[in-house]
C-alpha cells in the first residue's frame, strides 16, 4: 500500500491542497500501476515559524522579503 507523504508551508487553499492530493494519487496509480484505493496520500502543513532552511524560518525570510519591498 502506497502511503504518500508531503509536507509543505501553510499558505495554500483547500482546494489547491485538495488539487495536489489528487493528482499526487493519479500519479502513483499511473507509475505504480497501483489499485487506486490502495494508495494514501497525507499532506501537513507547517506553519512558516516552525519550517527553517538555510538557518531561516519561512517567517522570517517573508517578513525580511516585505522590508525589502
Ligand atoms: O525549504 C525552503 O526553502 C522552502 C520551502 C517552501 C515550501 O515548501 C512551500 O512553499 O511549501
Amino acid at each position: 500500500m502506497p502511503i504518500i507523504q508531503i509536507s509543505i508551508a501553510q499558505g495554500r487553499t483547500s482546494q489547491q491542497l485538495r488539487t495536489l492530493m489528487g493528482e499526487v494519487h493519479d500519479a502513483a496509480v499511473r507509475a505504480l500501476d497501483a489499485p487506486p484505493a490502495s494508495v494514501r496520500v497525507l499532506v501537513t502543513e507547517v506553519p512558516p515559524t516552525q519550517w527553517l532552511s538555510g538557518g531561516t524560518t519561512l517567517f522570517e525570510r517573508a517578513a525580511e522579503d516585505t522590508g525589502r519591498a
